[in-house]
């Protein structure tokens, strides 16, 4: 028998079928924090382009951004401009090494040159964890290795996660804290400028 009720369809078991996909994609949803940081070129524009893009990026959705921090650069050639360094949280069915690939990809966008190690650049995209995930593969290593000793790294991260743990390090406010609090690394909270997220 044939019906013109828009409520018959989709049948029952159409229906079902798709229940148990929105399902499936929410289960292997994983949550993973990044770390933005530029120290070239216009540093503010070039973090809402990459969290712009984040946020693009099809099986990706940004739960939080952290405020931007300036900061004196840590390592490499001496006298570098400061970096703006930001963290976002995201939930994504993404596999790590898909997302490193993103983050990759992201750098190359905004014109990111590999040359002289911890050197000035554009745009750095790292994957600080990735739901307690633990990789030694050294072309993603999780969690990053040397986040806990980056007050760069966890004062944007507790700002954006207050809850956040480190896997095998701790909490990142205790880790924050060890190091004597942002300012011991020079790292200043911009209150002045903010990213924001695409509606
Ligand atoms: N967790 C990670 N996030 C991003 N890149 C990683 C990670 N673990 C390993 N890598 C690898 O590190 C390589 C070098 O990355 P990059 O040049 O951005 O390092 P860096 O940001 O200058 O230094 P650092 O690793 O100290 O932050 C990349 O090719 C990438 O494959
Ligand atoms: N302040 C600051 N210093 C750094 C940064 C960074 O993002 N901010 N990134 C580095 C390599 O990832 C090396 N040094």
């Amino acid at each position: 028998m044939t019906t013109s009720d828009p409520t018959a369809s989709p049948s029952a078991f159409d229906l079902e079928q798709r229940v148990d996909s929105v399902d499936t994609t929410l289960h292997s949803q994983r949550c993973a924090v990044i770390a933005l940081g530029s120290n070239l070129g216009n540093r503010l524009d070039t973090l809402q382009g990459a969290v712009d893009a984040l946020a693009d990026t099809p099986g990706l959705k940004i739960k939080a951004v952290s405020a931007v921090y300036e900061t004196d650069a840590v390592g490499g050639p001496a006298e570098q401009p400061a970096y703006y360094n930001a963290v976002v949280v995201l939930r994504t069915s993404l596999p790590p090494h898909d997302l490193l690939d993103r983050g990759n990809a992201i750098e190359d966008a905004f014109g990111r040159v590999r040359d002289v190690r911890w050197g000035p650049r554009t745009l750095d995209v790292d994957i600080l964890s990735y739901e307690g995930v633990v990789s030694e593969d050294p072309r993603l290593l999780l969690p990053h290795p040397r986040s806990h000793e980056r007050a760069f790294v966890l004062a944007p991260w507790l700002d954006a996660q207050p809850e956040a743990e480190l896997p095998g390090h701790g909490p990142v406010a205790a880790l924050l804290a060890a190091l004597g609090g942002a300012d011991a690394q020079g790292v200043r909270r911009r209150e002045d400028i903010r990213l924001t997220l695409p509606e």
